[in-house]
């Protein structure tokens, strides 16, 4: 990895639509959570995959338990949130959409309601530091805990469209894949986006779940996470891929989360290539930076030196990412003029 290439990758303006709060928890945060919490007996280890590193999905989805132990409180909350968007704004990101699941803390007295109102003060307090950063909000459903569960957060995330100055925009629906199925969230999830919030839908991120896949495809969501066993060459099919194509639904994409999560075996058998042949949208994306350690200049070098990409593909891959987010048209105006105005700087030679 060449300096001059890291240069560009982290000046290249970026936009980051897929990463989950507490799995972008760096390990600076984490001392801190530990110092606060020593007697939990965590370690730094414990929260984190490091390079090289493989777990399997379930060993991910314990890394996420240790980590909901270390952030159970609005202070946390709240330090978390802003760290983490600072980090992504040193790191050359100009918008931002976080997703997070609210969670209810009995032992600390938190509310479903107090995670949202945290994480959106949290936002606002980032904005009055003046950072070079638009972040929005999608609330998320996790699977595992059920229709009901998933109605009330969409219930929640319709209060928050009308009252949150336009800092939540959407719903996220993830989860451990291997757990309950997407046709008992369908009426919440057709509710939400009757409501006028935006989907983003964990689809297809383990093999075997075409059927689920078709019936959530049918909604159809606004954005798909991973999408990696969505085609034929990998158990999936033409009409599934078709569905897709046809509502023009952009895909995000994390390398390093599959790999370390060893849904794909490695970086050049990513399903980024088939989808960027067919010159489909489709957005690089961290997934976890915390937990993958990973951030976004890293996945957009990994792309370029996987796939053979120049300075001038990345380029249009993240101008083409402001069309992708949840953002009013306003803003990715002048999210555009914005990668104008930096573009100079990164190719001097044509300007
Ligand atoms: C690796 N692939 C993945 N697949 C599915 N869901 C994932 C995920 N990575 C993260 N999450 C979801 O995000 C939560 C942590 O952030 P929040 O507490 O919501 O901020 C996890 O508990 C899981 O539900
Ligand atoms: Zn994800």
């Amino acid at each position: 990895m060449d300096t001059q290439a890291d240069f560009f990758h982290r000046t290249l303006p970026k936009v980051e639509l897929h990463a989950h709060l507490n799995g972008s928890v760096s390990s600076q945060t984490i001392d801190k959570l530990i110092r606060r919490k020593p007697h939990l007996n965590i370690e730094r280890s414990m929260t984190a995959i490091g390079k090289g590193q493989r777990r399997t999905l379930e060993e991910c989805f314990q890394v996420f338990k240790v980590i909901h132990q270390l952030v159970d409180t609005e202070e946390d909350i709240l330090m978390v949130t802003t760290d983490v968007i600072r980090e992504f704004a040193a790191d050359g990101v100009k918008y931002l959409e976080l997703r997070s699941t609210p969670r209810e803390e009995t032992n600390t007295g938190l509310t479903k309601k107090g995670y949202v109102e945290t994480v959106v003060k949290a936002i606002q307090l980032c904005k009055n530091e003046g950072l070079d950063i638009d972040v929005r909000c999608l609330m998320a459903i996790d699977r595992r805990n059920g229709a009901q569960v998933a109605m009330e957060t969409v219930k929640l995330a319709e209060e928050f469209l009308l009252s949150s100055d336009g800092s939540v925009v959407g719903l996220d629906l993830s989860g451990d894949p291997k757990v309950g199925h997407g046709k008992d969230l369908l009426p919440a999830l057709q509710r939400g986006r009757n409501s006028g919030l935006k989907l983003s839908l964990h689809l297809s991120e383990i093999p075997s779940q075409l059927e689920e896949s078709d019936l959530l495809l049918n909604l159809p969501p606004d954005r798909i996470g991973h999408g990696t066993f969505l085609h034929p060459e990998v158990g999936g099919s033409q009409s599934l891929v078709d569905k897709v194509l046809k509502n023009n639904i952009p895909l995000e994409l994390c390398l390093t989360s599959n790999v370390k999560g060893q849904t794909v075996p490695c970086y050049s058998q990513h399903h980024f290539k088939y989808w960027y042949q067919l010159g489909h949208p489709i957005v690089i994306c961290t997934d976890d930076k915390g937990v993958f350690c990973t951030d976004l200049s890293q996945e957009y070098q990994l792309v370029s030196s996987t796939f053979g990409l120049s300075h001038e593909d990345l380029w249009n891959l993240s101008e083409q990412a402001i069309d992708c987010t949840f953002a009013p048209e306003t803003i990715k105006q002048q999210l555009k003029q914005k990668w104008t105005d930096l573009k100079p700087r990164l190719f001097p030679a044509a300007s």
